[in-house]
């Protein structure tokens, strides 16, 4: 029974039916007991970052609240990803449906399977977007989320919703 804490995830996904995906996932979330959503961003169409060779992305970012642990709220991600067909064929590559864990709780962590803030999230306008939605106002390395945002590379990114 352990005290509610604030967490922000990313989802995205640029094969099948990406937009049901992330709908399915967020609902999963939501309907544990130690999870729920508190907010969600709006859905973006976002051209392919890091192996640009695929399908344009859509994302989203979610707010939540929950009671699980860091490495054990990644570990609930990935148990629905897997539910999800999620096939993880290659590094960056297509994939149905990805839940990044964004922040936790202001929480710094460096483990081997979970590092947050998500290292990569203050290159990414693809996340940057979508969480100013929810709060721009969220810190990560000592700046808001929206001063990330204001010098990342936004091109091609539009809302899809
Ligand atoms: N636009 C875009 N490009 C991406 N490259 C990778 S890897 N990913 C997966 C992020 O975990 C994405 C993504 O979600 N959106």
């Amino acid at each position: 029974e352990g005290a509610w804490r604030p967490a922000t995830l990313g989802l995205g996904g640029n094969i099948g039916d990406p937009v049901a995906a992330m709908a399915r996932a967020l609902r999963r979330l939501d309907e544990r007991d130690d999870c729920r959503i508190v907010s969600v961003s709006r859905l973006y169409r976002t051209p392919p970052w890091g192996k640009t060779d695929q399908a344009d992305f859509y994302n989203a970012c979610a707010a939540i609240e929950t009671r699980l642990a860091p490495l054990v709220l990644l570990e609930t991600c990935l148990d629905i990803e897997r539910d999800m067909k999620r096939v993880r064929i290659e590094r960056w590559g297509p994939r149905t449906i990805d839940i990044d864990i964004l922040t936790y709780d202001g929480l710094a962590i460096d483990e081997e399977l979970l590092k947050v803030p998500h290292p990569r999230m203050t290159e990414r306008a693809f996340v940057l977007m979508p969480l100013a939605d929810i709060d721009g106002d969220i810190r990560v390395k000592g700046r808001t989320v929206s001063a990330w945002l204001a010098e990342s590379d936004r091109a091609g990114i539009e809302v899809a919703n």
